[in-house]
């Protein structure tokens, strides 16, 4: 299996203010270092403040980096060179309405990365869109429905069909189905298998959820203050955990459903 991304020994500090004269330093990553393959889904499990979204928050470049270094496809990413990322990297998060415009229509929404990000005409764009809402269940009618007209299912949906819709090689899902139902959030789970078959794309996959993880990640790894504790197969990890923490926050969250 090609690399698609290479993680070597990332950092991030953050200094808060938290006085006149006092200032908060708190170290969110401490030397993470992974490789996620073409097509391959990792999840990054870990209690919270453990730096899960803070590395989300590097890899889709919102945050950059103290030290350390990103390789995508072989090419280093720059911090905040938001361009570079925006067509190969993508974001999903937990909460759908975040992530759409409540004023704009959904076919308005699906246009705008791709007036942005691409040379495509109008009907390109328009077949673009098509294609996509078709990717991932939604109709054409849904093109003109503003994000309150829909349900929650359909509004995940949707921001799928947007970080989608350059056609990138890494999703990037924070925490992505965490407040949906079982019904709908089994549905999105093979919404997202099935994408992730069809369209080749890798994803990281920040998750708490054991049952999640089992079903879509090949690897899982955990982190706890900032650093990856354990990685490895997800079955590997999830029968026979190495560490303590990890086995004990798989109970907890077993317990907790
Ligand atoms: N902008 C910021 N300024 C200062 N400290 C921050 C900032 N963002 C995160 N931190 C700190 O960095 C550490 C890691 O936070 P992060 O949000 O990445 O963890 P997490 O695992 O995603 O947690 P959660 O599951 O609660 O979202 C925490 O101690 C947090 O307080």
């Amino acid at each position: 299996m090609k690399p698609l991304l290479v993680v070597e020994s990332l950092r991030k500090v953050y200094h808060s203010r938290t006085g006149l004269f006092q200032q908060q330093t708190t170290v969110a990553l401490d030397d993470v270092s992974f490789t996620v393959n073409e097509g391959q889904t990792l999840a990054v499990m870990g209690t919270n403040g453990s730096g899960k979204s803070t590395l989300a928050a590097l890899i889709s470049g919102a945050v950059a980096p103290t030290s350390g270094r990103l390789v995508f496809a072989g090419e280093e990413l720059e911090a905040g060179n938001y361009r570079q990322r925006a067509q190969v990297i993508r974001m999903i998060f937990q909460d759908a309405d975040a992530s759409l415009n409540p004023h704009l229509t959904l076919g308005r929404q699906l246009e705008e990365p791709l007036l942005f990000n691409t040379k495509l005409n109008a009907r390109q764009r328009h077949e673009r869109i098509m294609k996509t809402l078709h990717q991932v269940g939604l109709l054409a009618e849904h093109m003109v429905f503003y994000p309150h007209m829909m349900s929650t299912g359909q509004k995940q949906r949707a921001s799928i069909a947007r970080a989608i819709i350059l056609q990138p090689k890494l999703l990037v899902a924070d925490e992505a189905l965490a407040t949906l139902d079982s019904s709908v959030r089994a549905q999105i789970i093979n919404l997202l298998l099935d994408l992730q078959r069809d369209l080749k794309m890798s994803y990281i996959f920040i998750s708490q959820s054991p049952e999640i993880v089992r079903h879509l990640a090949d690897e899982v790894m955990i982190m706890k203050d900032g650093q990856v504790i354990e990685h490895g197969d997800v079955q590997d990890v999830f029968t026979a955990p190495k560490e303590q923490y990890t086995e004990l926050m798989l109970m907890s969250e077993l317990q907790r459903k």
